[in-house]
């Protein structure tokens, strides 16, 4: 399998790469944040922009990325607007959704952009297709805050990103029983061992899936999100205790 290198980064070897969300909305919140979330030293810092007050308008979005990039000189930073129908803070049109997009690629301030896998296909593969004329990296995702799809579904759905030339496959899925956190690990087994040819992302949400986020890594995810300030999906846990089960488990 192949790792992706970021700057200092390497995805998909060693400890699992830590991802902090920073969810606040106001501006002078987000450059708190951002300084308290620096602090605990991830790997990847993850800008919630469907959380910022302003997200309507593309000026100042560009305008935080450029705030953002300044704090964060040598962290990674991913851009990510979580889409209402995937558990997002803000209904936005499909083609307000890619517009944002291709601005955060076209500043080229960012390093990472999220881009999830059930929109229009050729809107995605344009996107990919920009973010890598720009040298920002792609992590393709798909989030099920409702149910854990069968194993095969989990398969199909990073399979199909991997198609679509992500970067980096992600999903997320929420467990209504013990039983699915096993499906979300199989899952992520068989990926590991079958079907990937490059780092991926999986997770299993709230406190019953919370063990796929601390030990994900045996089974193949290569990144995990804890929380910074605040949350930003249900059982993230704070970064600090989730780095230290992450240097007994991994
Ligand atoms: O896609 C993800 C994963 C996530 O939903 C989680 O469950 O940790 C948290 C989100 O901020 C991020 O964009």
């Amino acid at each position: 399998m192949k790792t992706v290198t970021i700057k200092n980064t390497t995805i998909g070897e060693g400890t699992p790469k830590i991802i902090v969300p920073l969810v606040a909305t106001k501006e002078e919140q987000i450059l708190q944040e951002v300084e308290t979330v620096k602090f605990s030293k991830p790997d990847i810092v993850e800008w919630r922009v469907d959380c910022y007050e302003h997200v309507e308008s593309l000026e100042a979005v560009s305008n935080m990325i450029t705030k953002l990039r300044n704090v964060l000189p040598d962290t990674l930073l991913l851009f990510t607007f979580r889409s209402f129908k995937e558990g997002g803070n803000k209904e936005i049109t499909d083609r307000y959704y890619f517009e944002l997009l291709h601005t955060a690629i076209q500043t080229k301030q960012i390093d990472l952009v999220d881009v999830e896998l059930f929109f229009a296909e050729s809107e995605v593969k344009a996107t990919v297709k920009l973010a890598k004329e720009n040298g920002v990296y792609v992590i393709m995702c798909n989030h099920d805050f409702h149910k854990t799809p069968p194993k095969e579904e989990i398969i199909y759905r990073l399979r199909k990103m991997q198609e679509f030339g992500a970067d980096i496959p992600k999903i997320a899925v929420m467990p209504q029983s013990a039983e699915d956190v096993l499906v979300l690990l199989e899952a992520t087994n068989t990926m590991k061992t079958i079907y990937a040819d490059r780092p991926f992302i999986t997770m299993s949400m709230s406190g019953t899936g919370l063990v796929s986020r601390l030990a994900g890594s045996v089974f193949g995810s290569a990144c995990t999100f804890g929380a910074g300030i605040e949350a930003s999906a249900p059982g993230q846990i704070p970064v600090d205790q989730l780095r230290n089960v992450l240097e007994v488990i991994s």
